[in-house]
């Protein structure tokens, strides 16, 4: 029998004390403010960049070191149950339960009153709330009394609960400065998880599972559906949920990744234009047009997106569509690409949402309008391995090197890439990709390497290729 080395566990315990003491400095230098505690609303601090690495760290070392001491069996039913915590997590997003108890602030609100303004039963949403409860998602405060905590302050759209049933779901979702985190989990704990419901059927199935269609998904499956998910999206009834998607896309920009802003130097592009290729509707480039006036920006996307574009821009920066400086631009990205003058085609998590084959056409066809200056930017995942000792840095990284037993990967912390592949996967027939992935697909369609830029030890990258 192989034994945990002593020193595993007073290297993860010594990880966390250092890491919890640096990031209990961190707040001391800023105004002495204590941690702020769960109870608490959460509120972005301006120095939270310098946490990232010290929350990292005692994150991947405190899970490392439950998988070590706890009993598997316990650890593998708290990985099944996950899925209660997510459909539940789904139910409070939708019944817009952390709008009501932000109304009633941090005494709370009892179940029976929630039920009543959620228009549900008040038995099983207070066992729902509980559950969430002890996952520190909502708080219990008094025996059957839910208030608002630290994660689920975050589920708030910013509008109370007479504006939402008075709008319905599409408005919610439109609210001036929402950073689409309602969307963004309102998304996954619906499409994606009942998706991810038939991933058993669909993997046991060869036919299916071998199949490189990207309407051949669990998601096919759970929806009923011929087309892939970008067809069914602009189905007529379901433009609500296309208007969600919308604003989970602009949530995943603001959850803490690599932005546009990060992604270049975007002061040495003196001419041409920024192409922002399936831009969606437009929230990175709002970014980058804010930041930067002296940049010319095309967002490109369908039809249907375009339009919803439009109204956003028009309430978020409506002088940057007036004086021309951006434009939005009806574009299929498999047919050849209009703009010839481009600095800078930028993709941000296109590419992943198709398999090798669609992914080459829409690579080519950017190839084709290309300049010899012109820049290739994608904003994607690079997969990490999980394994231990390999070397895995890339040009231009600055990952940090990792004191053994952690994972290379950092673990829990890195989760997200690999859900967002689960994604791809349950979604699309796609794929979040590793670097040997990603040059050779960029490899064969004309494009080469030049930089890698990364923000911390996060999996979001900013690959730049320049045309071959
Ligand atoms: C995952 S979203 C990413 C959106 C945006 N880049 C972002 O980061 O928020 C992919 C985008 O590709 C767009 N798209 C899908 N098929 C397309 C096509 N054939 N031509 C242009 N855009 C397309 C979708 O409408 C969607 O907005």
């Amino acid at each position: 029998m192989r034994l945990v080395p002593s020193d595993d566990l007073a290297v993860l315990l010594n990880i966390i004390n250092v890491n919890v003491s640096s990031i209990q400095q961190i707040y001391a230098k800023h105004g002495g403010t204590p941690i702020p505690s769960l109870s608490e609303p959460y509120k972005l601090l301006a120095f939270e960049p310098e946490l990232v690495d010290a929350t990292n760290l005692v994150t991947a070392a405190a899970t490392q070191l439950v998988a070590i001491l706890r009993p598997p069996i316990t650890s593998l039913l708290a990985a099944v149950g996950g899925q209660h915590i997510t459909t539940s997590l789904g139910v409070a997003e939708a019944m817009n339960i952390s709008e009501i108890l932000s109304e009633a602030g941090p005494i709370g609100l009892h179940a029976t009153e929630i039920a009543k303004k959620a228009d549900t039963d008040a038995s099983k949403i207070g066992r729902i709330l509980r559950l969430l409860s002890t996952a520190h998602i909502f708080q219990e405060v008094a025996p059957n009394v839910f208030a608002n905590n630290r994660l689920s302050s975050v589920l708030t759209s910013g509008k109370n609960i007479e504006e939402i049933k008075k709008d319905g779901m599409a408005n919610k979702y439109n609210k001036p400065g929402d950073p689409g985190f309602p969307a963004l989990i309102g998304f996954f704990t619906d499409e994606v998880t009942k998706s991810g419901a038939y991933l058993r059927e669909y993997m046991t199935n060869p036919a299916e599972c071998k199949s490189i269609d990207m309407a051949h998904t669990p998601f096919n499956i759970a929806f009923n559906t011929e087309g892939n998910m970008f067809t069914w999206f602009r189905e007529p009834s379901n433009a609500s949920r296309l208007v969600r998607f919308n604003a989970a896309m602009r949530g995943s920009s603001n959850a803490g990744s690599i932005t546009i802003l990060d992604a270049f130097d975007w002061n040495s592009v003196t001419d041409g234009v920024i192409v922002d290729i399936g831009g969606g509707i437009g929230s990175s480039s709002l970014m980058l047009a804010k930041e930067y006036s002296h940049l010319n920006i095309i967002v490109q996307d369908t039809e249907s997106v375009v339009k919803d574009g439009h109204a956003y821009w028009q309430r978020e920066y409506t002088e940057a569509l007036s004086d021309g400086r951006v434009k939005l631009q009806t574009h299929d990205f498999f047919t050849p690409q209009p703009i010839k003058n481009a600095a800078v085609f930028f993709l941000r998590r296109v590419l992943h949402n198709w398999p090798a084959e669609e992914a080459k056409v829409i690579l080519k066809a950017l190839r084709a309008s290309a300049t010899p200056n012109t820049k290739l930017i994608l904003l994607e995942n690079i997969v990490p391995y999980a394994i231990v000792g390999l070397e895995q840095n890339t040009p231009g990284d600055e990952v940090p090197v990792l004191p053994a037993p952690l994972l290379p990967n950092l673990g829990a912390v890195n989760l997200q890439c690999y859900f967002a592949d689960m994604h791809m996967m349950l979604l699309l027939n796609s794929q979040e990709r590793t670097l040997g992935d990603w040059t050779a697909l960029m490899d064969v369609t004309g494009w080469q390497l030049v930089d890698i830029k990364r923000v911390k030890a996060d999996t979001m990258s900013s690959l730049i290729f320049r045309p071959v």
